[in-house]
């Protein structure tokens, strides 16, 4: 196959933050996908709808002349986020679903929920109004080793969860483990997940063989080569549950290459030609566009992209660096490396 043209995708999970650096990254999602999930994190975090329609005009005040990407926004689940606000977020039609970081959990996840059971109005009024909890599904108590926190996460608050509320809407964000692909393919239809490329290709000794490579540090943490076989499985099964997030997360080069490093790798320049190499490395490219372009809309209840996008098997180098906030540069994933698709 020389070139694949599918409906154009949208990014069911992204991180765009906000300033200098919102306006050095958002035009390489826009130019790939029709619409993405914009995850509220940022400091202080959009807890309100006023929030998230003030976030919104800054995204699209920052996006390039003449484009049409349309940003979906989320609220920041709190333990203190009133049923009320879930139903101005659902009446706004701007707001598309509530995001749940475990206080702690990840990057500015500081404000997030100490207890679930503290959320139990505003979650009722989501299974009520419809309104999706996206989750990133990590247990943070300090005895739990970081490779099982997702797996502990699903036993301990996801099963629970689902079980008292079973009409809820839910998207177990950014998979990384067999045991998350299993009990989402086990879970009522109301269940689905998103999966990252680097998730799809790559794992753990990516990450730590050969000298430890902070770019492909990012939460949940790369798994064994087991769980990203799985992974793999379930993204090309061509299963309506599992769809495209890329959980792109930028952070500045000297905020990843630290001490002290920060989670989160920057994949949007190239986030569709990544996937094309993990479904291509599993001979299941025909499953792209369902995974990229069909799978997340129809969960959302959102129409499918009108567009059509085109990638064309040709060698092309992504940069070592790219500019970014405030005179400084970011690194994206595989900098330097030649890819072999490109969206044209
Ligand atoms: N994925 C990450 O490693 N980091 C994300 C936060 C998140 O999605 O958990 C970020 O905001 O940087
Ligand atoms: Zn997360
Ligand atoms: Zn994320």
């Amino acid at each position: 196959m020389t070139q694949i043209t599918l409906t154009q995708p949208d990014d069911w999970h992204l991180h765009l933050r906000d300033g200098a650096a919102l306006a050095s990254v958002v035009a390489y999602t826009a130019r790939q996908c029709g619409r993405a999930i914009i995850m509220p994190n940022l400091t202080p975090p959009v807890t309100t709808t006023e929030q998230a329609h003030a976030y919104r005009q800054r995204i699209l005040a920052a996006l390039p002349e003449g484009s049409d990407f349309e940003p979906l926004m989320t609220l920041y689940l709190t333990d203190n986020t009133p049923a009320e606000e879930v139903e101005r977020a659902k009446a706004s039609g701007i707001v598309h679903a509530v995001k749940l970081y475990p206080a702690g959990a990840t990057t500015n996840s500081d404000s997030g929920v100490t207890d679930i059971d503290h959320c139990s109005r505003a979650i009722e009024a989501m299974e009520r109004v419809g309104l999706p909890l996206l989750v990133h599904g990590e247990v943070t108590s300090p005895e739990i080793d970081i490779f099982d926190r997702e797996a502990v996460f699903i036993e301990r608050v996801m099963a629970p969860l689902l079980i008292r509320f079973p009409q809820l809407k839910v998207v177990f964000e950014h998979i990384t483990t067999e045991d998350a692909v299993n009990f989402v393919r086990e879970s009522s239809a109301n269940i689905a997940a998103t999966i990252t490329a680097h998730h799809l290709l790559f794992n753990r000794n990516h990450m730590l063989v050969g000298g430890i490579k902070p770019h492909y540090y990012c939460l949940p943490v790369l798994k064994r080569e087991r769980h990203r076989d799985a992974l793999l499985a379930a993204a090309t099964s061509g299963s309506s549950k599992f769809f495209l997030g890329t959980d792109s997360a930028p952070h500045a080069r000297g905020d990843k290459e630290s001490a002290c490093g920060c989670a989160g790798a920057f994949t949007a320049p190239a986030a569709l030609e990544l996937y094309a190499m993990a479904f291509e490395q599993a001979g299941r490219l025909e499953q792209l566009e369902g995974f990229a372009s069909h799978h997340g809309p129809d969960f959302y209840g959102l129409p499918r992209n009108s567009r059509q996008v085109t990638l064309v098997r040709e060698n092309w180098k992504l940069p070592e660096t790219l500019p970014y906030a405030d005179g400084g540069v970011i690194v994206p994933l595989l900098a330097g490396d030649t890819l072999p698709w490109r969206l044209v």
